[in-house]
């Protein structure tokens, strides 16, 4: 008798800044609020490299049951037995380090992305996860939402054709006076310590859309990556500002354009008034993706037949009403409890392969930009006692 009750999965959350609250409390809604039934999700540990006060606040701040253990060290959460799978909510600079101390733990992994700094360390996390025989995957929600499902059935449905070009940008508009930009120069997003600059933080949405569409639904044996032409501002603290990349996929004769910056916006007045921050074109029409490239909640499907007339689609966030929440991760969550259920160790969805080819184009773009990160972040050789695990900062 196959069991009705849920497969429930138990969260460890490694850090506690604004993207592991908002998880974690995506982690913490009734899956019912979204029509989910076959999984479960309980938080069972914090830790900060903070301070375990700062795990307690956390635990207290995102309504965490009182028994969820409060960790004051990466290092403790990581061996806590009772934790099933770690979700890494460190900045880009830190997640190679901390997602191989979790691994080395015989931990399953879902990381934030960008992955990591650079391809040679995602390779290095894919190999010990293969090696050890754990669930691994990087955290591209946008993959998991139900307009992302939908684009891809159109595209496979050939409901615009052969597709030859995927425009996406995702940028947003930090100029400031005196030529900078509005982040503080130690902020995540330009701190050249923390992998900072537009490409790894913003970047990897636009280039989300040009794989899912030109790279994804490829047949296995013809999937090929891309030539990379790649244009770089840098900002005075060594980190990408405005980026530019051609992705040319001869194979298929399709290109991806993928655009990022700090320095202007996709939505310059928060109303999607500047349309479609993502076009799919095809032989037989395009598809536009309006919203922010990480969460955008409507497509229009504009075909030759459709005479002016586009098919609009719009989607929603459910909310859990019980917790008045509901942000859009939970998907990705519910995805990761289905291969632990069914013994994956990798997402379809998102395959270790790609997120392999992924970073390796963004190790391109950095290299044609001279963008470079400090050592400490980027290189490849893991090691327990780095400050990235240690929490020396
Ligand atoms: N999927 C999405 O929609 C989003 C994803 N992200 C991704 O999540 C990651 C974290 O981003 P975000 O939560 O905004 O960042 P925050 O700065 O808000 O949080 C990062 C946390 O990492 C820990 N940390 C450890 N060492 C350092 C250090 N040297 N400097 C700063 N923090 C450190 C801290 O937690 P502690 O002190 O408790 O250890 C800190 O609170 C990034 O990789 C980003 O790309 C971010 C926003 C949205
Ligand atoms: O992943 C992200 O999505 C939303 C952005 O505001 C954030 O900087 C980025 O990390």
């Amino acid at each position: 008798m196959a069991s009705s009750a849920p497969y429930t999965v138990k969260w460890g959350i490694m850090a506690t800044g604004w993207i592991a609250e908002t998880f974690t409390q995506d982690l913490l809604t009734n899956p019912a609020s979204r029509d989910v039934h076959d999984v479960r999700h309980e938080v069972v540990a914090v830790s900060s490299s903070s301070s375990v006060q700062r795990a307690e606040e956390f635990i207290a701040k995102v309504k965490a049951p009182s028994s969820t253990k409060a960790y004051g060290s990466y290092h403790e959460l990581v061996a806590d037995p009772n934790v099933d799978i770690i979700y890494v909510a460190t900045p880009h600079s830190h997640h190679f380090q901390n997602a191989m101390l979790a691994l080395e733990a015989n931990k399953n992994v879902l990381c934030e992305k960008s992955l990591t700094v650079t391809a040679s360390q995602t390779r290095k996390l894919i190999e010990t996860a293969r090696s050890k025989n754990l669930f691994f995957m990087e955290a591209v929600w946008t993959r998991y939402h139900p307009i992302s499902i939908k684009v891809r059935e159109l595209i496979t449905s050939g409901a615009i054709g052969n597709v030859y070009r995927t425009v996406a940008d995702l940028s947003v508009g930090r100029d400031g006076p005196d030529g900078k930009i509005d982040f503080p120069d130690n902020n995540r997003m330009v701190n050249a310590d923390l992998a900072g600059g537009a490409l790894l933080d913003l970047g990897i949405y636009a280039l989300t859309w040009v794989f899912q569409s030109l790279y994804h639904l490829q047949p296995e044996e013809e999937k090929e990556a891309p030539k990379v032409f790649a244009a770089v501002n840098k900002y005075h603290t060594g980190a990408d500002e405005t980026t530019s990349i051609i992705l040319q996929f001869p194979k298929h004769k399709s290109q991806g354009i993928a655009l990022t910056s700090l320095r202007v916006a996709s939505d310059p007045d928060g109303k999607d008034t500047s349309g479609a921050s993502i076009r799919i074109q095809g032989s037989k029409g395009e598809i536009q993706v309006v919203g922010p490239a990480y969460r955008p909640l409507q497509y229009r499907l504009i075909t030759k037949e459709s005479d002016g007339k586009a098919e609009v689609v719009n989607f929603t966030i459910p909310k859990d009403p019980e917790r008045d929440w509901g942000h859009g991760m939970f998907w990705e969550a519910d995805e990761c409890a289905r291969c632990l259920r069914d013994g994956q160790k990798e997402s379809k969805t998102l395959p270790w392969s790609e997120s392999i080819v992924i970073m390796e184009v963004m190790d391109e773009t950095l290299k044609q930009g001279g963008v470079t990160y400090p050592e400490l972040i980027s290189t490849d050789v893991y090691d327990p006692q780095s400050p990235l695990n240690t929490g020396k900062r």
